[in-house]
């Protein structure tokens, strides 16, 4: 099965843990857009729910498709959120952000009581870090931050857009990608990256997804 399959059908799985009158929030990237779509049919036969989205893209795309949307000044919690991943252990432990929206997705997952993860099987891996770790960090002095994060011992790089122009993130930050490797103890390097003066957040998820949802090639969908 062809990779936009097994993100329908880890997608589609999703979206039956969401229940009428719940508050969801919508994930971002290619694999979270099928999640937008299967909850938009549900919503059109009768499900009652309000939404909040981690990028201005999934805003859009929700709000286009008559997905009723609410926003942080207006709830308390947020009782489910399903959002792709980059890569994911089989402890759920995730790197996230090669859509450049790991800070809202973040703050919207802190805010989540059950985050669901979906990924096809190419994402599940022994150990993080093949990936380049996301890193979120404010325009003003980049280059120094920058060169803090390759003192960890990463090698790193501005994220560009497609024009050569620097990426900008919804809330006007930078994107470097830093590549450390293989991740022996991701918790530490998490903790050591955020602790640079001028990082924003970084995109490894530890210990915040409540399950993963798995699509193999096979059609089978296994849950983490
Ligand atoms: O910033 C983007 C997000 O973290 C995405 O959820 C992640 O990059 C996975 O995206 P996709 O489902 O397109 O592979």
């Amino acid at each position: 099965m062809d990779a936009t399959v097994l993100k329908q059908l880890a997608a589609e799985k999703a979206v039956e843990y969401v229940k009428n009158g719940m508050v969801v929030g919508l994930g971002t990237g290619s694999t979270a857009y099928w999640a937008i779509q299967f909850l938009a049919k549900r919503i059109q036969q009768g499900l009652s729910i309000q939404c909040i989205a981690t990028s201005t893209q999934s805003d859009e795309l929700a709000r286009s498709l008559g997905i009723p949307m609410t926003n942080f000044a207006d709830i308390q919690t947020i009782d489910i959120t399903i959002d792709g991943a980059d890569e994911t252990t089989s402890d759920k432990q995730l790197i996230k952000g090669g859509g450049a929206a790991l800070l809202r997705e973040k703050i919207v997952a802190a805010a989540t009581k059950f985050y669901i993860i979906i990924v096809d099987e190419n994402k599940v891996v022994e150990k993080l870090g093949k990936f380049k770790i996301p890193i979120e960090v404010v325009p003003f002095g980049y280059e120094a931050t920058m060169r803090k994060i390759q003192q960890l011992g990463a090698n790193v790089a501005v994220r560009l857009n497609k024009a050569g122009k620097i990426l900008e993130t919804d809330n006007h930050n930078f994107i470097i990608d830093a590549d450390f490797g293989l991740i022996e103890h991701p918790q530490k390097l998490h903790q050591q990256i955020n602790e640079i003066v001028g990082v924003v957040e970084n995109g490894l998820f530890i210990n915040m997804a409540n399950i993963v949802i798995v699509a193999h090639a096979n059609g089978t969908i296994e849950v983490l």
